[in-house]
């Protein structure tokens, strides 16, 4: 199992210290949403230059015109993006296609899917390197958790990696052990939490990785 840190804060340099405190726990990096809409790619390509060797993952969700979005995202330094459940198919197979043209990887974020099982199927045939339950911050109000949805999707793949998002605390440990994903990705409880080093560490842990 993998760790992914979503980076959901408002400011570059923030998430240029949050990496740094936590870089020795944490596989792959997420420059989140609010970053991408606040400060776009060149935000990111600042990321990238401060940490070469980092695996990072630009939290794009894209929708439409979605060759072009995955070359920008791998041309300003990504390692992985991420692409939307619920867009067109023929969008995620460009995605698909135009990462791994590049050499690079594609998540499928499953938000707001309806029909889980049956996309997750659909989702799996066109290739795509990770698949995603994520329970978004409006469900997560709600008291909403992604385990159930983890385990529609984890058994509805055959190739593709899974991995599981949404408000996830260490609270949580016996159901990330069960649920088993490739990759966990956990933002708030280590991007808010006193100690974000000793939190990830803590995550880290857990994995026993
Ligand atoms: O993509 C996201 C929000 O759209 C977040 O990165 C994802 O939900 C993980 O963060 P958290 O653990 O705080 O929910």
């Amino acid at each position: 199992m993998k760790l992914q840190l979503a980076i959901d804060l408002e400011d570059v340099n923030g998430a240029i210290n949050l990496i740094e405190q936590t870089k020795d726990s944490i596989d792959i990096f997420e420059y989140g949403t609010p970053l991408v809409i606040n400060f776009g790619l060149e935000g990111f390509q600042k990321v990238r230059e401060t940490f070469p060797d980092v695996t990072l993952l630009a939290d794009l969700k894209i929708m439409d015109v979605a060759s072009y979005e995955v070359d920008q995202a791998f041309k300003y330094g990504a390692d992985i993006t991420t692409i939307l459940g619920v867009a067109e198919d023929q969008s995620i197979k460009d995605a698909v296609a135009a990462a791994h043209a590049a050499g690079k990887e594609l998540l499928v974020d499953m938000i707001g899917v309806q029909n889980l099982a049956e996309r997750t199927q659909q989702v799996d045939a066109m290739g795509a390197d990770y698949i995603a339950t994520h329970t978004g911050y409006d469900l997560q109000a709600l008291g909403q958790d992604p385990f159930a949805a983890f385990n529609v999707i984890k058994e509805n793949v055959t190739d593709t990696k899974t991995a599981i998002a949404g408000g996830i605390k260490l609270a949580a440990a016996d159901e990330i052990k069960a649920a088993n994903p490739d990759l966990l990705i956990i933002g708030g409880a280590i991007a808010t939490a006193e100690n974000p080093a000793e939190s990830a560490r803590q995550f880290r842990e857990l994995l026993g990785n």
